[in-house]
Order: structure tokens, then sequence, then C-alpha cells
């Protein structure tokens, strides 16, 4: 039972949620009146998605699986049971970090735009859910120890939503945020976020001039070379504090005031707390280079700064939060920078502007409900990404061509051969061809990402040479693969730093050396792109497999895969392992690693790279049979092993051995078994552990990685060795 229904805090009436989706994958929570309820019946999908008791597993064809191929299908049928054949693809509560909901609403509190019950109560109820069994209080992402950027928004966000600072839950918050020494300590961001609720002097955020981005691009370190992510959040962030943008104050706000400092708000000198970050909250210290900067652009704020400039660069910054919104049908890049946008855009067009509702209005597709409650997600979904390796983990594992799988592949190619980017960005808004592309959510999103974009070309190109598929080839011109290719060739990192890699969203296009001022104190890692082994592996493993079965730009890719594979075998350490940025860390990246270097025939047998790469893994195999990686691994850099295996870490290594040959069969079988052994009777596998992190220090969840992965690792398994009885 969750937390909050124990302390009686009782969840809407779950029957009445529906899950609405569009064809291109955007996804809705609909709370429907009574009148409604039997007219638009509550899909199994929503069903599952809650957990209710009413929701109904699939019949499986082996009741009992006597072997591993039995086994496989019925995951596999489980799995396809949980698609929205509406959109083709599997929506899923893709969450994980604690800071993302604050914008949701402070936008509502800002805009004066009422959140109806229903809505409030849930986003009460999983904020309660996550709160750190403890002490109360809440991190940087669901699993992290309290911080004070975590336990000041989440706290504000359930006084604004109503729960009374009496209420146990707000009482043993707040008493771990007086620990903490209050709010006052929170890093840039929570700041921020603070200062437009008027919780906080914008005096004591340190300074984001938008006269950055009036300056010429050919400066080396111009904000828009600088990672997709920051630079969205710093042209609103900048513009808010800049213009010093603030709700009005109202009797809750002072009140709030009030609690969340150890002083009276009057008495705080904010100016002086611009450097003052919590220490359990510091991840990434200022350099003196940061700190120096920061005084001198104050000094020139406060003293120097012509209103015509100031004026002149906040006219640049809104224009580039236009072209934005342009670019991405109003979604912008992610929900953290979504928010501030859409505040900067009340602030100008006020509450009937054009802009502003559509804006707002989308701000609702990141929302999504699962049984601890509502939270603003990482991004509006994981569509495309999970698309893509479904339909090649169905051909790898030998089910695609079965024909009751023929429907949820259909589905699933329709949806992305719907999602390839057909358009270019509008004309400067700094960014880089598009067309030809996939994002990792959904088209509207609008930003290319090399592995999304890899796996995607591989998904289809699959479908596309299988006669099985036959029907749906008149639904797809192949060649619009090669506008694919081309932007992906643009990807690779061809400069003196790291050569052959692949980044995320775009190719390297500043110093690394910029970290220097990274003003965000709780990330590292975030101002510039870096070269990413699982983003340059995928990209190998689309480029190869388009390559042999099409001669378009042969030998561009090529010298691409050569690149990337030297690259690959470079960022091996020592010990023989590969550090993963995205997922749960040196199983996911060693899969990884080891699929691509199959890709270009090394296998155990004839490479050092490769033995080294399952050596290192076999090592750390559990006693149960199957590995277990802990977050840990990603925050130190260093194997953390849990004490059980997990199912997502076993298959990531089962499929790794098996790509790489690895002589020693019944290593890899004990993976096998231990995957079953998980399965439940359903066919279904439950979530055990956090699969994914970002930027080193937060974790967000993958929910259909659980199924993806075990099923592509059966399925290699009884195409390799053949079945076998359990
Ligand atoms: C520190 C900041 C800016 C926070 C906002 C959160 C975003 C930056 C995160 C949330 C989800 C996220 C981890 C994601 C990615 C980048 C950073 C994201 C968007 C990418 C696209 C990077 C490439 C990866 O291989 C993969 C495709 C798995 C992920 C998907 C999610």
């Amino acid at each position: 039972m969750p937390y909050s229904d124990e302390i009686g805090l009782t969840p809407t009436d779950f029957s009445k949620w529906r899950l609405n989706t569009t064809k291109l994958g955007a996804q809705r929570w609909e709370f429907i009146d009574d009148k409604n309820i039997h007219i638009n019946e509550q899909s199994n999908l929503t069903k599952y998605l809650l957990e209710t008791d009413d929701f109904q597993p699939p019949k499986l064809q082996f009741e009992i699986s006597n072997t591993i191929n039995e086994a496989l299908h019925n995951g596999a049928t489980f799995f396809k049971s949980i698609q929205d054949e509406n959109s083709g693809t599997w929506p899923v509560q893709y969450k994980g970090p604690m800071f993302m909901t604050i914008g949701y609403i402070a936008c509502c509190y800002f805009t004066k735009t009422l959140i109806p019950d229903h809505e409030k109560r849930e986003l009460i109820r999983y904020i309660v859910n996550t709160a750190h069994p403890v002490d109360g209080g809440w991190g940087l992402h669901e699993f992290d120890k309290s911080t004070c950027f975590g336990t000041t928004i989440n706290y504000v966000i359930l006084r604004i939503l109503g729960l009374p600072s009496s209420h146990p839950v707000c009482v043993k918050a707040l008493k771990t945020l007086h620990k903490l020494g209050g709010a006052i300590g929170c890093p840039h961001w929570g700041k921020a976020w603070l200062a437009v609720l008027n919780l906080y002097d914008w005096d004591g955020v340190n300074p984001a001039p938008t006269e950055l981005f009036a300056l010429p691009y050919s400066i080396p370190i111009h904000p828009m070379k600088w990672w997709v992510h920051t630079r969205a959040i710093y042209i609103p962030l900048g513009y808010l504090s800049t213009a010093k943008i603030h709700c009005e104050l109202d009797p809750l706000l002072e009140e709030i005031r009030s609690e969340i400092f150890v002083k009276p708000y009057d008495q705080i000198d904010f100016k002086s707390n611009r450097n003052n970050v919590c220490g359990v909250d510091l991840y990434y210290p200022h350099t003196k280079l940061l700190n120096i900067m920061n005084n001198i652009i104050v000094f020139y704020e406060n003293y120097i700064r012509p209103k015509w400039l100031l004026d002149y660069s906040n006219k640049k910054a809104f224009d580039l939060i236009i072209k934005e919104l342009q670019n991405t049908e109003y979604l912008g890049i992610a929900p953290v920078s979504a928010a501030f946008q859409t505040i900067v855009l009340y602030h100008v067009q006020g509450p009937t502007g054009d802009d502003y509702l559509k804006s707002f209005n989308r701000l609702s597709e990141t929302l999504f409900l699962g049984k601890q409650g509502l939270t603003v997600m990482g991004t509006n979904g994981s569509q495309v990404w999970d698309c893509a390796f479904f339909i090649q983990y169905y051909f790898n594992a030998g089910l695609a061509e079965l024909p009751e799988f023929y429907h949820v592949i259909e589905n699933s190619f329709k949806f992305l051969i719907n999602s390839q980017f057909d358009t270019e960005c509008v004309e400067g808004s700094f960014r880089d061809k598009r067309k030809g592309a996939w994002p990792f959510s959904t088209k509207e999103q609008g930003y290319t990402v090399s592995d999304c974009t890899a796996e995607s070309i591989k998904a289809i190109v699959m479908v596309m040479n299988s006669k099985h598929f036959e029907k749906l080839h008149s639904l797809y011109d192949i060649n619009k693969l090669n506008d694919a290719i081309d932007v992906l060739l643009t990807l690779q990192n061809v400069g003196s730093y790291k050569f052959g890699s692949f980044s995320t969203y775009e190719q390297i296009k500043a110093t690394p050396m910029l970290e220097l001022i990274n003003p965000a104190e709780v990330f590292g890692n975030i101002m510039v792109e870096y070269p990413y082994v699982e983003c340059t592996d995928s990209s190998v493993l689309g480029l190869a497999y388009f390559n042999k079965y099409s001669t378009y730009r042969k030998d561009d890719i090529k010298l691409t895969i050569k690149r990337a594979t030297d690259y690959i075998i470079d960022a091996q350490d020592v010990d023989g392992s590969w550090y993963g940025y995205w997922g749960v860390c040196f199983t996911y990246a060693g899969m990884f690693a080891l699929e691509s270097l199959h890709e270009i025939n090394l296998n155990y047998e004839n490479s050092e790279v490769v033995r080294k790469g399952c050596d290192f893994l076999v090592k750390r195999q559990l006693e149960d049979g199957g590995w277990g990686e802990s977050m840990k691994s990603s925050e130190t850099h260093t194997y953390v092993t849990t004490l059980e295996s997990l199912v997502v870490q076993t298959a990531w290594v089962v499929i790794g051995l098996i790509l790489a040959d690895y002589p020693e069969k019944d290593v890899i079988r004990r993976g096998i078994d231990l995957i079953i052994k998980r399965q439940l009777g359903t066919g279904e596998w439950k979530f055990e552990s956090v699969e994914g992190v970002f930027n080193h220090s937060c974790s967000i969840e993958y929910p259909n990685y659980k199924f993806l992965f075990p099923i592509k690792a059966l399925g290699l398994y009884v195409q390799k060795y053949g079945d076998e009885p359990i």
C-alpha cells in the first residue's frame, strides 16, 4: 500500500482516469466525469499502468513455460498486450528526477491557473510517496538522500497544492530542511524557481545575463554551442533573472516564506548568499573563475548595464524562445526549459497570448499518472527509443514474423516512420539539419538524437527487408533512410577532441573547459556535448546494418564505422570495462560495446578487447547466476554490485556475452535461468531497480527495459543454442 494511503491521503477514483494518445505519440491523462464512465471504457493498458485489480493479463500460449522459448513467447505476449494500439507505442511513467514538477506548479501559480482537484490530489500523493522514509525530505531523484534543493522545492509544491504546514508530512520535511540550513542554500535552479515564486530575492541568485545570446556566434564559447539542454534552460532563465520577474506576493507565499528559512525573511541578506549552496547538494562546486565572473557580472548589472542593452538582449532571448517553440510544436526540448519559457511568455504576452496558451497547454503532456500518483516526467516520454528497440528485438528473437505479433509490429512501424523529421528548424535557431533523423520521444519534440536515429534506422531496415511485412513496404519511401544517414554522419565528432565518437544531440561544438563556468552546482558535464560510448555504439549498429542492404554512401559509412569503433576500443578502461552514461552502468555500456564490436566481427576468440570486456563482466556474476549493479557505479565510476541480481542488468550482460561469442555457455545459461526465474506466471517482469541515469548523479526509470532486454536475451540465446528445457 502506498504510504499516502496509510496516512489518509486517499487516491482519486482510479477507474475514472483515461490515457489519451495521438498518432504522433503524445500522451495526456484525463479524469472523466461520472456520465462518461461507461461510454469511454478504461483500457486494459491504463489498468496495467495504474496497477488496478481489474487489469486482465493476456491469455498465454503456454500456461506454464517448460522451455526457454516458451518463456520468451510468454514474455513477448505480455509486452504485446500493453502496447497502446492507437499510437503503436508503450506509454510509461518515465520518472525519477524530483526537480521537474516544480516547473509545472510554478507556471500554474504564476499564471493563476487553477489546478483541478483530482490533479492536485495525485500530485500531492506522488510527492508524499517519494519522501525519504527516515527524514521525510527529498533529493535530486527518487532514491537520493535528502537535499536542500529537493526538500525545498517539493515542500513548496505541497504547500502550494494545499497541504497545510501542520500536516505531519510537512512538519517532518520542514524539520529536515531546517537541519540542512533552510532554503537559503538551494542550488542555482532551486533559487531561480523560488525567486520566480517570490520566495527568494533575485539578488541572491547568481546572474545569467542574456547579453551572452547577443554575442556573435563566432566566439568559441558562444552559448548556442553549449549542450542543447543547458542553453535551452539558460535562455528563459536568463530572461527571468535579468528582468527579475516574480509573481505577486500573497498570504500563502508569505506563510511559506516564514517556513522555509531559518531566519525571518526580512532579515535575510540574500545578496551575500548567492554562492551559498548546502554541502549535501553540492556535486559540482564553483570554480574561482566562475565566482570572479559572477562578481563582475553583478557589478555590471547593477552599475553599468544600459537599459537599451538589457532590452536588446532580452529581445534576442525572447526571439530564441519563440523559435524553440516553433521547432518543437510548443513543447520545448524538456520540462525544465519548457516551464521557464512558459512563464516568460505569460509575462510578455499576458494571459491571452497565443504562444503562451499553446505552450502552457503542452506542459500537461509531461504529466504522467502511476500507482504512486502524478508527476512531471524527465521528458514527454520515451516512445521512439522503445519502439526502435521493440521492433529490432522481436526480429532478433525470431518473434517478429510470427503471425501473432504482426499487428504490434505494424503499429510500431507506422509510429516510427511517422516520427521521422521531415522539416528543418526555422532560420536563426542555431539548430543543425534534422530532416531524416529521429528524436528520443516524439517527432513534435523535434530534437535529433544520434543513437535514437541509428536504432530507428536499424528497426526500419529490418521491416523493409522482411517479406512477411511486404504489405507495409509501400507505406515508406526507403530513400528517406538516406536522409537519416546524412544526418547521422554529420554527428560524428571529427575534431581533435575524442575523434570518432558520437555525442547525444549534436557534435561537440565548444571546449569542455566551459565546465569551469558550469553554474548548476548539482550536475557535472552539462555545459557542452561529450563523447558517449553508448551513443557511439548505437551509431555503429545503425550504420553497419544499413550498409549491408544499401549502396548509399558506402565508403563514407565504412570510414565512419572505422573511426567510431577505434574510439570504442580506445574508450575501454584498462580493466576491460566501459563506463555507461545513460544506463546503470558498466553492464549497460558493456552490452552496447560488445554488440558494436560484434558488428565488425570481433569476438572473444579473435580480440583481446572483447576478451577483456567479457572477463570484466563474467567476474562480477553473482551466486544466483545473474548480475546486479547499483546506481552507485554511475556516481563513483567504479563497479558497485547489488547483493541480489537484477533482471535488466542480467539481460544486458547475457546479450553482450552471446554476441561476443563467449565460450562458456554455462555462464550464460545461468543468467538466462535467473531471468526466467524472475518471470511471473502472467509472462511479465516487475520493476526491480532503477535502470537509467543522467549526468552521473540523477536516476531515471525506463519501465519498458524490463521487457525489451530480457526478450532480446532469451531470444538471442534460443537463436544461438536452440531451445532448451527450463
Ligand atoms: C540536467 C538537466 C538539463 C536536466 C533535464 C533532464 C534531461 C537533460 C534528461 C532527461 C532524460 C535524458 C536523460 C535523456 C537523454 C539526455 C538527457 C535527458 C533528456 C538521452 C537522449 C541521451 C542519449 C541517451 O542514449 C538516451 C537516448 C538514452 C537519453 C534518453 C533520455
